[in-house]
This record gives structure tokens, C-alpha cells and sequence, in this order.
């Protein structure tokens, strides 16, 4: 039987890719990248509730997401099994992140998920065990346990913190959901940038390797990139759909935000330095 007890309300932020560089293709069909990860204060918010019974229930409906396949239910059962813990939990979504957006979402959740098990069943694990514990569920993951803007190689797990200046963003989503997998599987992408070193990363040096793909075959995401182009410097984050703008206030962001043609939405959010959950890590 459940246990009622009080519910553990956690921020699950979304992330942008500054730059995305690929460098090269594992054995395994995995892409070597190199690129710049900054966090988002904005993202989906969940909620954990212990279970004496040992269950672990995702218990809102994901749209599209069957509760076995969620990243939320899959990071429970790892660090479960890992830690040898009985005890189980309910798991409550709040999803405002749109899904294949590049910003994340999943990933983000899945790391969230970790880092508050981590503290509801008073496991003790340290940052290094719960990003091994990540990787296995998304290249992304580790990242978010990691918490804080880094720069990024590998296939998105060897992470260097990166020192980055405060900055406002104008994230545009263009309506589509882009299947990862299909943009990194594509005959025409390049798999051979040439790689930087951390001290030369700039967004005028840099791009993102996967846009050109995900432009040629979404003309949505061809035509926000270029609605937002005039106006700011614009590139896609991630695999896509979404793309950004970087602004040095405030008042620039929400005032372009605001000018979004719909269908688009555009909303304007701070780069944060440190995931609000940093210190649930030991
Ligand atoms: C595009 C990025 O979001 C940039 O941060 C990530 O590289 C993708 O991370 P993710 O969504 O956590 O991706 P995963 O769930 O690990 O992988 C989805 C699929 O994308 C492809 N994939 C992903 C990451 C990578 N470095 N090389 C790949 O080729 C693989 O076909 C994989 O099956
Ligand atoms: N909790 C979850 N939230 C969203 N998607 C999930 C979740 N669990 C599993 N998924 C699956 O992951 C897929 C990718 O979702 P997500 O929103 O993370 O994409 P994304 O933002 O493009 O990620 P990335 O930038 O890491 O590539 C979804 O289409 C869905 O099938």
C-alpha cells in the first residue's frame, strides 16, 4: 500500500546547445561532438512522493510516452537497482518543454529524477556515480547531473565547466518534433569539423553541424531560423526543432519574444550558471 507522505516538488531545466560540432562517428554509430551546453531557468517541474512498497509509478499521462519507455521511470529503476534500495515513489510530470525540441526535456527529467531519489531515499551517491548512472539513459543526461554551463566532448559525457557571461535568449519553437536518431543517421550530414579547443569557443566561430540536415528536411524549422536570423543571430540547439537568439538584456529578449508570428512560440529565458538541484549531489 502507499504511503501519503509530502511531495518533493523539483525544477527540471532545459538546455541549449551554444554550438554543436561533430567530429567524428563511434564504431558504435554514436557521433563524437564537441559543443557548449548552457542550462535554462525554465523547464519541466516534477514531483516524487515515497512509496513503502517498493513500486515505482509514473503517475501523470505523457502524451505519446508509455510509462515504461519515460526516462523519469527508467533513471528510478537504475539507481535503484544500483543502490540496492526497497523503498519505491510516484512520480508526478509537469511537462512544459515541447518533446523533440533539442532543448532536452527528457534528458533533463531524467537527471532531476536521480538527483531527487538521490535525496528522498537518503542514498548518499556522489555526482561521478549518478552520472554513470546517467549515460546509459541518454547522451544528454549527464550533463544535467553534472549542473553547470559546460563544454562538452565525447558524445556529450567528458565535461569541462565553462565560465559563461549572464545572457538572455529567445528560444522559438517552430511546431515540428525532430526524432534525433533520423538527424544524426543522415547520409549528407558532415562528420568531420575539425576540433576546437575550449579557450577558442565563440558563437561567431562556431555553428551547429546538425542544422543544415534538420533545415534541409523541416522547412519550418529553415523558415523560424530565418524570421529570428533577421533580427539576432539565430542557431538551431541540439538535433532541433528549436532554435535561439542571444541577448545581453532582459527587455531585448521579451520584446523579440513578443514579436513571434504564430503558429511559432517564443519565450524569453535566463542562461543559468548552476542547476537548482547542484547541491543534491554529494
Ligand atoms: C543532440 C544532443 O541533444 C546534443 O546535446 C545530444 O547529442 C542527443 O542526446 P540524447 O537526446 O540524450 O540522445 P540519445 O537518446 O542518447 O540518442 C538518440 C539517438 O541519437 C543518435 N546519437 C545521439 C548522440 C550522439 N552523440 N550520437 C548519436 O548518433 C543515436 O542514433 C541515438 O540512438
Ligand atoms: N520524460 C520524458 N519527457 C519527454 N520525452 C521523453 C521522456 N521520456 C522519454 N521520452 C522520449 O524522448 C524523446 C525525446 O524527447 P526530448 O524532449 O528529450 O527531446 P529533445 O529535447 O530533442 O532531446 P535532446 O535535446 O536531448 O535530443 C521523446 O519523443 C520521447 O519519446
Amino acid at each position: 500500500m502507499a504511503v501519503t507522505t509530502e511531495l518533493l516538488d523539483c525544477p527540471a531545466p532545459a538546455k541549449l546547445n551554444l554550438f554543436l560540432h561533430v567530429t567524428g562517428r563511434r564504431p558504435d554509430g554514436y557521433h563524437l561532438l564537441q559543443t557548449a551546453f548552457r542550462l535554462l531557468d525554465w523547464g519541466d517541474r516534477l514531483g516524487f512522493r515515497l512509496r513503502a512498497d517498493g513500486r515505482i509509478r509514473r503517475v501523470t499521462e505523457v502524451p505519446g510516452v508509455p510509462p515504461e519507455d519515460d526516462l523519469v521511470v527508467r533513471a528510478a529503476h537504475a539507481l535503484r537497482d544500483w543502490a540496492g534500495e526497497r523503498r519505491g515513489v510516484d512520480i508526478l510530470i509537469d511537462k512544459h518543454l515541447p518533446m523533440g525540441g533539442g532543448l532536452g526535456g527528457g534528458s533533463s527529467d531524467a537527471a532531476t529524477t536521480l538527483l531527487a531519489l538521490n535525496r528522498l531515499w537518503g542514498l548518499h551517491a556522489s555526482r561521478d556515480a549518478l552520472e554513470a548512472l546517467a549515460l546509459p539513459l541518454g547522451a544528454d543526461v549527464p550533463f544535467f547531473v553534472f549542473g553547470r554551463s559546460a563544454f562538452a566532448e565525447g558524445v556529450g559525457e567528458r565535461l569541462t565547466p565553462l565560465e559563461l557571461p549572464p545572457r538572455w535568449y529567445v528560444v522559438v519553437a517552430p511546431g515540428v518534433s525532430v526524432p534525433t536518431a533520423a538527424i544524426f543517421g543522415a547520409k549528407e550530414l558532415t562528420r568531420n569539423t575539425k576540433p576546437i579547443k575550449i579557450a577558442d569557443f565563440a558563437m561567431s566561430a562556431t555553428r551547429n553541424d546538425l542544422e543544415r540536415v534538420a533545415r534541409a528536411r523541416y522547412p519550418q524549422i529553415a523558415a523560424a531560423i530565418d524570421w529570428l536570423g533577421a533580427i539576432a543571430p539565430a542557431r538551431m540547439t541540439g538535433s532541433g526543432a528549436c532554435l535561439f537568439s542571444e541577448f545581453e538584456s532582459e527587455r531585448q529578449a521579451r520584446d523579440v519574444a513578443g514579436q513571434c508570428p504564430a503558429p511559432w512560440r517564443a519565450w524569453a529565458v535566463r542562461g543559468l550558471d548552476r542547476h537548482p538541484l547542484f547541491d543534491w549531489a554529494g
